[in-house]
């Protein structure tokens, strides 16, 4: 097809979504995305999951891994107070212009960090470039298999800390056996597993949240 599907998806929002309201542009996602074409966006039901984390979380600063059309940046920017920001990474340059276009649209791109690049390379330089001191909260959304080695890799950068909080998706399907394995049996994590469904489906998948206790 001419388009692709994260242009759809935007299409969609510039037709449905109120520039500024960035419920409306989370409608909108979720409506085509149920009713038109399915995409991988956290989805409705597990998005009030990721929802009632953050109000818990209330993080200065978090991490997005895997940044796609920007619909979770966008759940998670929404609830963000003042002086807080997500900085959103996303190595597709296609889905990164997308991107920023839905969350200009949402009105929230002075609450968003958009870094177009791969997580591997960019975790390192977060304390330099970002003046992050440690992340409240990671989501991680991305490559299922980049989860556990990008989860060492902010450990090994000293950017998850005592109270940090990981949420990842996609647990259960399509899976990520080797993340759960590790931080269920790591003595320095606290896990949960919220149950809910593949977005827009019947499917069995959920979130796991994991609380770093410290070393
Ligand atoms: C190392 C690195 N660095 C930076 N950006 C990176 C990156 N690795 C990937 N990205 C980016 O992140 C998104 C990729 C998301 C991958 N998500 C999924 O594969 C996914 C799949 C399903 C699914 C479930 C059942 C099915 F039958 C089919 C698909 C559901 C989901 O919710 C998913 O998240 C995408 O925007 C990609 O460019
Ligand atoms: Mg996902």
């Amino acid at each position: 097809t001419r388009t692709s599907r994260p242009q759809r998806i935007l299409k969609a929002v510039q037709r449905k979504a109120t520039v500024g309201d960035p419920q409306s542009v989370i409608t909108a996602i979720d409506h085509f995305c149920r009713h038109r074409e399915w995409a991988m966006n956290v989805g409705d039901e597990k998005g009030s999951i990721l929802d009632s984390v953050v109000s818990e979380v209330s993080p200065v600063t978090v991490l997005e891994l895997g940044t796609y059309c920007g619909y979770s940046t966008v759940r998670i920017a929404r609830l963000l107070p003042p002086g807080a920001c997500v900085i959103t990474l996303e190595f597709n340059p296609d889905y990164a212009a997308i991107a920023r276009q839905v969350i200009k649209w949402s009105g929230l791109e002075d609450k968003v960090q958009l870094v177009e690049g791969a997580s591997g390379d960019w975790i390192p330089w977060m304390k330099e470039h970002f003046g992050v001191q440690a992340f409240d909260l990671v989501f991680l959304d991305h490559w299922k298999e980049r989860y556990l080695p990008d989860t060492k890799l902010l450990e090994e950068c000293g950017l998850i800390q005592k109270g940090t909080v990981l949420l990842a998706d996609n647990v259960i399907c399509p899976g990520t056996p080797d993340y759960l394995e590790y931080v269920r049996n790591s003595p320095r994590y606290n896990s949960h597993y919220y149950r809910s469904h593949l977005e827009y489906t019947k499917a069995e998948d959920g979130l796991e949240k994991s609380v770093f206790l410290g070393y």
